[in-house]
Order: C-alpha cells, then sequence, then structure tokens
C-alpha cells in the first residue's frame, strides 16, 4: 500500500490552526490529524486522547527515554510530542497525516522525513492575534501575554516552511489548505495507485506507437 504524505502545520498560539484543521479533516477524505502528548493542563471541553494524549512530565520523560517519539519540544515550559506509533499508524493505514507542531519539531520531521509538506499559518495582525486568543476564553491573562511574547519568535521561522497561509477569511484560508492537499495529492511523484493502474493500461499494448 502507497503511503500517505505527511503534513506539518506550525502557527503561533491563536492563529487559527486547530480550527483550520479540524474543518480540513473533515472536509475532506483521507487525512487524519496526529494526536499528541503534551503535559499541559487539559483544558475545560478538551478530552484525553481526542484533543491530545494528556500525560505527566515522569511519563513523558520515560517515553523520551525509550526513544517512542517521532518528535517531540518544549513550548511555554510543557512538554509537546508525537509519538512514532501515532505518526506511523496513519501512513501505514494509505491516508495523509497532519502534525500541528512548533517550529522546534517541524526541524527534527524534516531531518527524518525531508518529502514532508510544511505549512506555516500566519495571523493577518498582532492585534488579530492577540483578540483571538482572549476570544478562545480558554487562557488566564498571563498564559496570553506569554503566548504574544513567544508568537513572534515561533514566526520568525516561517521561511523554513514550504507554504503560507495567512488566516484572515477563514473561508479562503481553508480553501487554500485544501488546495495544498489536493495538489500534493494529484503530484506525478506520488502517483496514486489509481493512476499508476491507468498509466499501465494506457502505456502497454501500444501498437503501432514508436
Ligand atoms: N513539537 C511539538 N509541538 C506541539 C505538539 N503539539 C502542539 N504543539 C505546539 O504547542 C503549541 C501550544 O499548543 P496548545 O497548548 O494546544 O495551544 P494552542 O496552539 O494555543 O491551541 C502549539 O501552538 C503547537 O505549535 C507536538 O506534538 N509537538
Ligand atoms: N479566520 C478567523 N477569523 C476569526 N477568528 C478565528 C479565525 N480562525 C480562528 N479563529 C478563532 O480564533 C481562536 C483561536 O483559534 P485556534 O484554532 O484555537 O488557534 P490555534 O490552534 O492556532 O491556537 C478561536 O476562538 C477560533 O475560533
Amino acid at each position: 500500500m502507497s503511503q500517505g504524505t505527511l503534513f506539518i502545520v506550525s502557527a503561533p498560539s491563536g492563529a487559527g490552526k486547530t480550527s483550520l484543521v479540524r474543518e480540513l479533516i473533515e472536509s475532506l477524505d483521507g487525512i487524519q490529524v496526529s494526536v499528541s502528548h503534551t503535559t499541559r493542563a487539559k483544558r475545560e471541553g478538551e478530552v484525553d486522547g481526542v484533543n491530545y494524549h494528556f500525560t505527566d512530565a515522569a511519563t513523558f520523560e520515560g517515553m523520551i527515554a525509550r526513544g517512542e517519539f517521532f518528535e517531540y519540544a518544549k513550548v511555554f515550559d510543557n512538554y509537546y510530542g508525537t509519538s512514532r506509533k501515532a505518526a506511523q499508524t496513519v501512513l501505514d493505514a494509505g491516508q495523509d497525516v497532519i502534525l500541528e507542531i512548533d517550529w522546534q519539531g517541524a526541524r527534527q520531521v524534516r531531518e527524518q522525513m525531508p518529502e514532508a509538506v510544511s505549512i506555516f499559518i500566519l495571523p493577518p495582525s498582532r492585534s488579530e492575534l492577540e483578540r483571538r486568543l482572549a476570544s478562545r476564553g480558554t487562557d488566564e491573562h498571563a498564559i496570553i501575554a506569554r503566548r504574544m511574547r513567544d508568537a513572534i519568535s515561533e514566526m520568525s521561522h516561517y521561511d523554513e516552511y514550504d507554504y503560507l497561509v495567512v488566516n484572515d477569511d477563514f473561508t479562503t484560508a481553508l480553501q487554500e489548505l485544501q488546495s495544498l492537499v489536493i495538489s500534493r495529492r494529484l503530484a506525478c511523484p506520488l502517483m496514486s495507485e489509481r493512476h499508476a493502474s491507468l498509466l499501465a493500461t494506457l502505456l502497454s499494448q501500444a501498437p503501432g506507437v514508436e
């Protein structure tokens, strides 16, 4: 079975990547998001095993020691990481997989899988980023201030990515993400099995063709 494509999606906190990725996987078949592990506290409404695998630091460090992470990093003083199992299970099923990770994790993934496609999502302005962080209603003022400070260093890595999407109008940004996934699927070197068998038929027994 052919392997799916691995997409990396990064953005400063509050830019809208979780909302966009959720809509993207609902709107397209054959694509899933990998569920990360984290040591950060669960927010109201979040479900263990769905939004994240919520773990304590000792468990996370045990997984690091056993080499169970494909990538991991410390972000806002907490550990976040993608287990090898989480990403590989989806890819082996022939599905595309999205990793919602920070720039440090993105670097680790590119080293191991240079064919991964990376996308950076930008907010339309700093003030709108702050407004979104506040309007989400999930974080205290101090946490929002910390995320705003770290947003600039996260965004400074934009040029390590293959594509940039500005999340100003949500529908436009979603359409751009859909186009990136679809165009990757149509790319020749990643020919699907359907295209491979069509081409085998078209190019075989071609009587009279030089
Ligand atoms: N390296 C890495 N970063 C992650 C992973 N999961 C999430 N992150 C990063 O951690 C940041 C904080 O995530 P979170 O606390 O859920 O806040 P949110 O992005 O504002 O929803 C995100 O912006 C991601 O960039 C992961 O598995 N690996
Ligand atoms: N294009 C957009 N316009 C206005 N609000 C948005 C847009 N995209 C996302 N949001 C809102 O901004 C907040 C942060 O989005 P979220 O997906 O949680 O961001 P992230 O995962 O990048 O931290 C949420 O309340 C979300 O509904």
